[in-house]
């Protein structure tokens, strides 16, 4: 399976076409809007969001419900395209309209694309950048993750994103064991964090920086529950499971680093700390003792839960203005700005969410058939009852 995006975060919509969905998995655009709704929520994001009210349109690929195997095509418009026609136009601009939009992005913003995006297309409006480096293409990622999650969900693999850290204000590590009451109580909450006693702490952190005219960032973490041992591969470096789940977490934007389990803990704790024991019961087949290196071994899953985390850096745009350098006068200037996010880690976990269940279908497809959703199911099963019996 794999997917292409296309879309301007101020143009008419955004698109993702999926390529080699299994045919006969059902699929509603119900399973892709709670996902795009949930991707909207969140303390600390911007006015943009009171704009669009995200929803999918299904063009192709979906027959009664069911995937037919072809490729599907899921669009979101963006309902503040109204308010830029002239300015993202597809037409050559009239010599009136020119007047009216001439006005060029020259001053690059630090931490966004703009400036080396500008260098490398040539591009001396940086409109043409930001345009499309903006995180308003995660919509569609997360309208492709649901789909993947419905896929995941048809052979009993459950995935859950929330946020453990905000502006260093950290969660207490989760010990609820079942995946479900993580969820409803991560789904409650307006930082979407399970730790009811540091969300308000969170969220005066989020105020504060926005009072200041600042940013801030954190952690989210992605559990995915059920993936059968062995999914991945360690004879090759690309196909390790893990390097995949580590690089779709960094294709985010704002994502600066990725962790596994205890990850980079483990730096300064001695192996007899780490390495998870191994067990084996009758109910239960190989188990183990514990689960620090986040359910990967040798590229390859364990059989228990991945638990990944991705770093996501503070908002680059702030409204207390950076230094930067308009690219035609060369003149440095003090970038101030109309309107931003000032916390986007909570929208984040949903997008981390939807590209980890996105690598684990991807990686379930190719391993055990890429067709029909019946011979995986009996394929996913086959191999569960060949671990167990192992
Ligand atoms: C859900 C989400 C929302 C974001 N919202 C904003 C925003 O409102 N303002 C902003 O400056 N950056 C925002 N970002 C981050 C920028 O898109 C990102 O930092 C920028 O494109 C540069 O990419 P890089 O940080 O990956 O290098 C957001 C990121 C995500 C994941
Ligand atoms: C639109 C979304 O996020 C946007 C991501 C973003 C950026 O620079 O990444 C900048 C802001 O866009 P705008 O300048 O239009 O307010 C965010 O609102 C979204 O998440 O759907």
């Amino acid at each position: 399976m794999r997917y292409l995006t296309a879309g301007e975060s101020h143009g008419p919509q955004l698109t993702t076409i999926l390529e080699g969905v299994p045919a006969g998995l059902p699929l509603t655009v119900e399973d892709i809007n709670d996902d795009l709704a949930r991707r909207q929520k969140g303390h600390g994001r911007g006015r943009r969001m009171q704009i669009e009210k995200d929803t999918v349109d299904i063009l192709s690929g979906v027959r009664h419900g069911q995937t037919l195997g072809s490729p599907i095509t899921l669009a979101v418009t963006n309902d503040d395209w109204k308010h830029w026609t002239k300015i993202m136009g597809i037409e050559p601009l009239s010599q009136e309209d020119q007047e009216e939009v001439k006005r060029k992005v020259t001053k690059p913003r630090p931490g966004h694309a703009d400036l080396n995006g500008a260098i490398k297309y040539g591009h001396r409006d940086m409109r043409n950048v930001l345009e499309r480096s903006s995180a308003r293409e995660t919509t569609v990622r997360v309208a492709a993750g649901a789909v993947a999650r419905k896929f995941l969900a048809e052979l009993g693999i459950k995935v859950a994103g929330h946020v453990t850290e905000i502006g260093g204000v950290k969660a207490e590590p989760q010990s609820i064991s079942n995946l479900d009451d993580l969820k409803a109580q991560t789904e409650a909450s307006p930082v979407r964090c399970y730790d009811k006693k540091v969300e308000q702490q969170m969220m005066d952190a989020i105020d504060t920086a926005k009072e200041n005219g600042d940013s801030i960032g954190g952690i989210v973490e992605v559990i995915v529950e059920g993936v059968p041992a062995g999914v991945g591969s360690y004879v090759h470096y690309d196909r390790k499971l893990d390097a995949k789940v580590a690089a779709s977490i960094m294709s985010i934007n704002a994502f600066k680093g990725v962790e596994f389990g205890v990850g980079f803990q483990a730096a300064s704790l001695p192996g007899s700390k780490v390495h998870d024991e191994i067990a084996w019961s009758e109910e239960r087949g190989y188990y183990r003792l514990s689960n620090n290196l986040g359910g990967f071994e040798g590229g390859m899953t364990t059989g228990m839960p991945i638990v990944v985390r991705g770093v996501m850096k503070p908002i680059p745009t702030l409204y207390k203005p950076l230094q930067s350098v308009d690219i035609d006068t060369k003149e440095p200037f003090q970038a101030s700005i109309e309107r931003s996010d000032s916390c986007a880690v909570p929208a984040a976990s949903v997008v981390a969410e939807a590209v980890v269940a996105w690598e684990i279908a991807q990686a379930i497809v190719e391993q055990f058939g890429q067709d029909r959703m019946d011979l995986i199911k009996e394929n996913v099963q086959r191999m569960r009852e060949h671990a167990a019996k192992f």
